[in-house]
């Protein structure tokens, strides 16, 4: 591991997406979250990778709002964001995918990045039928693209396979002006090849959008991120570019049971 790189993060006064200090969330006696102080520059690509139960959800709950910390504070591009309710975060370019779909299964693909596009936008209840021009649609179809959904613009997401709802989610969140985004285990229940589309699709993200990917697929969270924060039992312990984790022993064990060459 580089101190002096992690050291150099920590102290360098550049514009941060995200900076945590000490945050912390009880659940009655249970401690899910203990003194986590992370900071995230503009357009960092992160993995926050750890065992089940690690606080790597909570964590992401505590930035998006979703359940406010108990302690520790939490800024977003220098404004310290810690009691804004959801819907503020998100008006500051702050987007997050769930581990579980929350789409609507009766609208079409385009339908539904389109709806996510006019929700995040100031014209966001007209009742007027979009137009191919409405930059509402013209965002959708660029999204559509971006995700690699262009053949299925008309298809029900009822109908959608489990690996093109999650590249939809990964569309939904895109929608608007995201500055930095939270994705819970996008490659979940994905096949190899989807992995391989998912992993060119986050790589492909236009480079001021920064996000934390979770992920328990840890080739997928190496390919995607630029830095890594391991997490266990609420707290992080570890932190390092993809090759130094990658070599740890420690994560070697956890991840590959030892068995990794
Ligand atoms: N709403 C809640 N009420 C009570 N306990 C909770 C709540 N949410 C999370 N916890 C607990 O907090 C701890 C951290 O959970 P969290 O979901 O953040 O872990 P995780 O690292 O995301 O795990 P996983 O990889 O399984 O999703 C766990 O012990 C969990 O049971």
């Amino acid at each position: 591991m580089t101190e002096s790189f992690a050291a150099n993060r920590l102290q360098s006064t550049g514009a941060y997406a995200l900076e945590l200090d000490g945050v912390a969330r009880h659940f009655g006696a249970l401690v899910a979250l203990s003194g986590i102080t992370m900071r995230i520059a503009a357009g960092e690509r992160r993995a926050v990778l750890g065992s089940n139960g690690a606080g790597k959800t909570t964590l992401f709950n505590a930035v998006t709002g979703d359940f406010l910390p108990t302690a520790g504070r939490i800024r977003f591009f220098g404004e310290d964001i810690t009691d804004l309710p959801p819907h503020e975060r998100i008006r500051r370019g702050l987007r997050r995918t769930y581990q579980i779909s929350q789409l609507f299964k009766g609208l079409s693909v385009l339908d539904s990045i389109f709806l996510a596009c006019r929700g995040v936008s100031r014209r966001r209840f007209s009742l007027l039928r979009p137009a191919t021009t409405d930059v509402n649609m013209v965002q959708a179809e660029s999204i559509l693209n971006a995700v690699h959904l262009e053949a299925l613009r008309d298809t029900l997401v009822a109908t959608l396979s489990h690996g093109q709802q999650r590249q939809l989610e990964i569309a939904l969140a895109l929608a608007g002006a995201p500055r930095f985004i939270l994705f819970d285990e996008p490659a979940a229940g994905l096949s190899p090849t989807e992995r391989r589309d998912l992993v060119a699709i986050l790589n492909a993200l236009p480079k001021h959008i920064g996000y934390i990917i979770i992920e328990h697929d840890l080739d997928v969270a190496l390919r995607v991120s630029e830095y890594v924060s391991m997490m266990h039992n609420g707290r992080l312990f570890k932190e390092g570019t993809p090759q130094e984790i990658e070599a740890d022993p420690e994560v070697q064990e956890i991840y590959l049971g030892g068995k990794h060459g």
